[in-house]
């Protein structure tokens, strides 16, 4: 991270804010970093970056090694041609917009524009993120290294060779921070019904998330078997389980879901 090349970041809502947070606490030089954001409210105060509002704004010569694209999908085609200037030699760009394809960047930016597709998520805010990667043609390894450096700053990456996983990667780790804090809301709820007082209800259902996260994290046993470890013969959990992994529970749900979003990421691609 240390002053390898300048980096720009397009976009500093709720993932580009939390990727910077990241970077800097990872020693980002702030002479080395560009942000373009529009949002006042969002402009991130950073003693030694150019933080601009436009593109049109950026110091003259500023030529980023890597291009981080973070606004939405839906905002893309606004972006793109300000960036055109960039798609030199010099710049990958790492886009981690749902949906959008290389192929459509390449549409935007230039045949030859470099570009790495990638899908974080969200608790990247807490350094606990992961994101998937795969790179268009005439991505350089050096490239690819530095994409795997700013994206391990906020958590795991992992690169695959074939664009078409990335709909269901943004269906399941890119959206799916949303469904586990979904499970708290809906523990919680059931807990009031089954007789909790509402703070009480919350926090334990924030409280059993987050704690069989961490053992999940840290336990080399399967997901499968800690559930086992749960379920005593005879008891509660497994009469819980009985319905949760019914023909009518969880998994027909999940099929679903992830399903409709991988969709969801295919139509946002245009
Ligand atoms: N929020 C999430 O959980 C995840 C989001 N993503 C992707 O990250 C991208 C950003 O999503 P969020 O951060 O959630 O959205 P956001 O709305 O919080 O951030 C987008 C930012 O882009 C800025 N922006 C708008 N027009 C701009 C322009 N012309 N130039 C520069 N900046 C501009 C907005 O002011 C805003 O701050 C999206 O493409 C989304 O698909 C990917 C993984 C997870
Ligand atoms: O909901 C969305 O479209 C974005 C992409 C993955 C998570 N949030």
């Amino acid at each position: 991270m240390a002053g390898r090349g300048k980096l720009l970041l397009v976009g500093c809502g709720k993932m580009g804010g939390a990727m910077l947070e990241g970077w800097l606490e990872q020693g980002l030089k702030p002479a080395d970093l560009a942000v373009i954001e529009p949002g006042e409210a969002s402009r991130p105060k950073i003693d030694g970056a150019a933080v601009v509002a436009a593109v049109d704004a950026l110091p003259a010569g500023f030529v980023p090694d890597i291009a981080v694209l973070a606004v939405k999908p839906q905002t893309m085609n606004d972006v793109l041609p300000g960036l055109r200037r960039l798609a030199g030699d010099a710049t990958t760009f790492l886009s981690i917009a749902a949906g959008k394809t290389i192929g459509y960047f390449r549409a935007g930016l230039g045949e030859d524009a470099r570009i790495v597709r990638a899908m974080p998520n969200t608790p990247a805010a807490v350094r606990r993120g992961v994101t998937v990667c795969v790179a268009g043609p005439g991505v350089s390894e050096l490239a690819k290294a530095r994409c795997t450096e700013l994206l391990s700053a906020v958590g795991d990456v992992l690169w695959t060779p074939d664009e078409g996983v990335m709909d269901a990667v943004t269906a399941v780790s890119g959206s799916g921070p949303a469904y586990v804090f979904l499970l708290v809301e809906a523990m919680a709820e059931a807990g009031i019904k089954a007789g909790l007082p509402a703070d009480m209800a919350m926090t334990l259902a924030r409280a059993t998330v987050a704690g069989s996260g961490e053992l999940l994290r840290r336990s080399s046993e399967s997901a499968a078997q800690l559930r086992v470890n749960v379920t005593s013969p005879g008891g509660t959990t497994a009469e819980a389980l009985k319905i949760l992994m019914s023909d009518i529970g969880i998994q027909p749900l999940f099929d679903s879901a992830i399903a409709a979003a991988a969709r969801r990421s295919k139509e946002l691609a245009g």
